[in-house]
């Protein structure tokens, strides 16, 4: 049933605008949304509740092959609520804690392993917008449309940081481009499933685009390549 669905993969660092068209795309297209970092947050979020270490390796996979987690999701993508282990955590896991956390779990090989099925599950009729780091190089590499988006360190900590105030978190600036950093460092220099762009992909830099900007030319470069692979050229 899925071996037709069409897919579209972005991947990227962190702040460089994955989340925001991924929802925007799938609500365009009605298609389900994959947000895989998500999935990372809500096995780091339960390994600290558990108080495991991150590189525990060993409770880390038996705790990622049976993780109680349940995406309720609305028709606005926005409204979606996480549930873990029967609470909401949809707030929780957005904490600059939980991230660093997810990103250390994330190099694990065989926790990367043991979320795979869970994550190419979503791939499910009319078609599904996937969002992370290694969508279209490991999850789908068959997927039609195959999207690279950056920006610029400090332009990422600049969005980062509006978000925070928007929500009344305090933050500052420069600690937010370090962190920034060392994430963007992990997650490209682990030796599985490392931060880079898919073959194929078409490479967006948003750094000085706006947020429709960058939803226009994914969808003109997904258009086209989806009717390439209709009409088999
Ligand atoms: N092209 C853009 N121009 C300006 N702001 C953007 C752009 N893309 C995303 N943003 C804003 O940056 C913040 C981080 O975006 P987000 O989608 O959460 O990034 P990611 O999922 O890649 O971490 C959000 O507040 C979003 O509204
Ligand atoms: N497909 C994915 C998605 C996320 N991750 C890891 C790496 C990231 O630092 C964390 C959190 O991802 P998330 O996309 O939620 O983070 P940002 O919103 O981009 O800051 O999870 C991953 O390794 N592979």
């Amino acid at each position: 049933m899925t071996k037709n669905t069409p897919v579209i993969t972005i991947d990227g660092p962190s702040g460089s605008g994955k989340g925001t068209v991924s929802r925007i795309l799938a609500d365009q297209l009605g298609w389900h949304l994959l947000d895989s970092g998500a999935i990372y947050r809500v096995l780091a979020l339960a390994a600290l509740h558990h108080g495991f270490a991150a590189d525990d390796e060993e409770s880390l996979v038996a705790l990622a092959g049976s993780l109680d987690v349940k995406f309720d999701v609305e028709e606005d993508p926005e409204l979606t609520h996480i549930i873990l282990e029967g609470e909401d955590v949809t707030m929780t896991i957005r904490t600059q804690d939980v991230a660093n956390m997810a990103s250390k779990v994330a190099a694990l090989p065989r926790v990367r392993e043991a979320l795979l099925r869970r994550q190419r599950a979503f791939k499910e009729l009319p078609g599904l917008v996937a969002d992370g780091r290694d969508m279209g190089t490991v999850v789908f590499p068959d997927a039609a449309a195959k999207i690279f988006l950056t920006a610029s360190p400090e332009e990422r900590a600049r969005r980062r940081f509006e978000q925070l105030q928007e929500k009344g978190i305090d933050a500052k600036i420069d600690q937010l481009i370090t962190e920034i950093r060392e994430r963007d460092d992990r997650d490209t220099n682990r030796s599985v499933a490392p931060l880079r762009a898919a073959e194929g992909s078409l490479f967006i830099d948003s750094t000085n685009l706006s947020i429709t900007e960058v939803v226009d030319q994914i969808l003109q470069f997904a258009h086209g390549k989806l009717t390439q692979s209709e009409t088999g050229s």
